[in-house]
């Protein structure tokens, strides 16, 4: 666990298959009574790469969180936690109404730090809406303070189920490179989960594919755009997500969403000068 405080990783060099392990699940199953679940499941988080889970609804992506987090335990397999902090973002940040947007994430810190909360806010965007209460704040803007809460908290593991699922185009394309940054500033490392094949090849270094019934690992695919310095080039990103969709199709041929950029809006390849 020392190595995690010492050891110094550059988080733009190629690969970070040096980095040390922040998570490792080996063969992890875990079935529910009408015999849906995850099974058979492997995946190692290396520090600083966000790896991805992508899949159709159902395929156990949010079971594969749970377990993670520790809220359902598996049937068979293990999982290795080598991180010191855990940090989550959910598709709504269901912060409370009756607080301001930095007493909100104050509110996770173990003692009362406003320096802390406002660093993390001003990190996220949010300079001048501190004192805002949720009600006043867009949907992007609530889910920044869900970001800026989690990462108050000096994660080293980040996991994010569907976060941006809920907003709009221009607003999630937006997130999604302030998350690509922050990541890469404080050398996290990160589980994405979504259904969003566009969003997933944007930002993951590595993505498990899944299938269903239980869910279990199509195809583990390394993105050839990670590690590249600043914006991703998109040509790269556009045959990573092309990779990502055909692994799915290759498990589901009639999944509705993801086995189509045709019928699913959100997984259209949007004009290039607005991709991060
Ligand atoms: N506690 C539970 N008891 C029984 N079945 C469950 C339970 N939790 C999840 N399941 C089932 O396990 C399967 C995987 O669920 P999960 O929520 O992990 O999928 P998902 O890939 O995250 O789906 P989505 O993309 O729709 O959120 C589903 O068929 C779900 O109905």
């Amino acid at each position: 666990m020392s190595d995690l405080q010492t050891e110094f990783r550059c988080p733009f060099e190629d690969s970070p298959s040096d980095a040390p392990d922040l998570l490792t699940l080996e063969g992890v199953t875990r079935i529910f009574p009408g015999g849906q679940g995850v099974k058979g499941v492997d995946l190692v988080v290396r520090r600083g790469e966000v790896v991805g889970i992508c899949g159709a609804s159902g395929c156990g992506k949010s079971t594969l969180l749970r377990l993670v987090a520790g809220r359902e335990h598996p049937d068979e397999g293990g999982i290795r936690r080598d991180y010191h902090r855990l940090g989550m973002v959910f598709q709504e940040p269901n912060l409370l109404p009756w607080l301001t947007a930095l007493r909100n994430v104050e509110l996770v810190l173990s003692r009362r730090d406003r320096v802390r909360a406002l660093e993390a806010l001003h990190a996220v965007g949010l300079e001048g809406a501190e004192a805002q209460y949720p009600a006043r704040l867009s949907g992007g803007m609530r889910q920044r303070v869900g970001i800026a809460r989690a990462l108050a908290m000096e994660p080293d593991l980040l996991l994010m189920d569907e976060p941006f699922s809920s907003l709009d185009y221009f607003t999630r394309t937006d997130l999604l490179e302030l998350v690509r940054t922050r990541v890469r500033a404080l050398d996290l490392g990160v589980i994405f989960v979504s259904h969003d094949v566009r969003e997933v090849a944007h930002l993951c270094d590595r993505v498990l594919v899944m299938g269903r019934t239980p869910g279990r690992t199509l195809a583990e695919l390394r993105n050839p755009a990670s590690g590249k310095q600043g914006r991703r080039p998109p040509g790269l990103v556009a045959r990573f997500e092309e990779r990502v969709l055909e692994a799915i199709r290759g498990g589901h041929p009639s999944a509705a969403c993801p086995a189509s950029s045709e019928s699913c809006p959100s997984l259209r390849t949007p004009p290039e000068e607005t991709l991060p």
